[in-house]
């Protein structure tokens, strides 16, 4: 099988700063694979390097697009970037008022990436919403309401849809579940499991959480200080940790 993403040595500064260290990695369709690492190892800017949020000063992330064309994603000029993102890629944000437009109803919010991909009937476009909404569990008669209205769980759900809705084939997530109540975590972690499931998405999920990997991640990275200090299959690497900063990790998450 052909890998969607390749990574190859990719490093980010800040001045002196390596934040990411010569990462590599590769990511296969259907694939989920969990970054995981304390504050400040560098997991967010490896994301952002990877979609561009942020420039890179070495290295190479290569996409395989839905034609099956190599993309070199640095090079990309900015338009076909852009689009590429709103299309074939899609960025869950921690906080959804950063990935949500607070100021249009929810199903606004959804549309909105439809009429962005070419739709124009209307009326496809509120079916859709619909169809959306009920996937993520978010009442229909919801769907003129504002995204303020609704509680941070729901934010989340309905910023999964926004981003679903144009199927995306590779989905980045950046910590989705931090800042939600643990009863509210684990509801969305279920839906998030099924829809990676049924949509056969590719995933790249941040967290600092050992227990969101172990739902969902097939494979697993662990970043120190910029680094990748140790990667493999998730249960092995959190049931026999090599490294001594890994062991660290899974420890501390043993302690009541
Ligand atoms: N815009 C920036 N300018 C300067 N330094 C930055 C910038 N963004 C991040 N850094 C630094 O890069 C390093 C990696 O930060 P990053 O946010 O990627 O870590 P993280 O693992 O995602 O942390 P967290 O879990 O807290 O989000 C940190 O030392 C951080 O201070």
């Amino acid at each position: 099988m052909q890998p969607l993403l390749t990574v190859n040595n990719l490093s980010k500064y800040y001045g002196d700063l390596k934040a990411c260290d010569r990462i590599s990695f590769t990511l296969y369709p259907g694939q989920v694979l969990g970054i995981i690492g304390e504050s400040g190892s560098g997991k967010s800017t490896l994301l952002d390097s990877i979609a561009g949020h942020v420039p890179f000063e070495n290295g190479i992330v290569e996409y395989c697009d839905r034609d099956n064309n190599p993309i070199d994603l640095r090079t990309l000029p900015e338009p076909r970037r852009r689009k590429l993102m709103k299309t074939e890629w899609g960025f869950v944000r921690q906080n959804p008022r950063d990935g949500l437009r607070m100021t249009v109803t929810a199903g606004a919010n959804i549309g909105e990436r439809l009429l962005d991909v070419g739709e124009r009937h209307y009326g496809n476009i509120r079916t859709e919403a619909l169809e959306w909404l009920s996937e993520v569990e978010i009442p229909h008669g919801r769907i003129d309401d504002f995204p303020s209205t609704f509680s941070g769980g729901m934010q989340q759900r309905l910023q999964l849809a926004r981003i679903l809705v144009t199927r995306p084939r590779i989905v980045l997530m950046d910590e989705p579940t931090g800042g939600l109540d643990v009863s509210v975590q684990a509801r969305l972690l279920d839906l998030m499991r099924s829809l990676v499931r049924t949509l056969h998405l590719s995933v790249i999920l941040v967290t600092h959480d050992i227990g969101v990997v172990r739902l969902l991640a097939h494979r697993l990275m662990v970043m120190q200080n910029g680094q990748v200090v140790e990667s493999g299959l998730t249960d092995q690497v959190l049931d026999d940790p090599h490294h001594p900063y890994t062991q660290q990790l899974v420890n501390a998450t043993l302690i009541p």
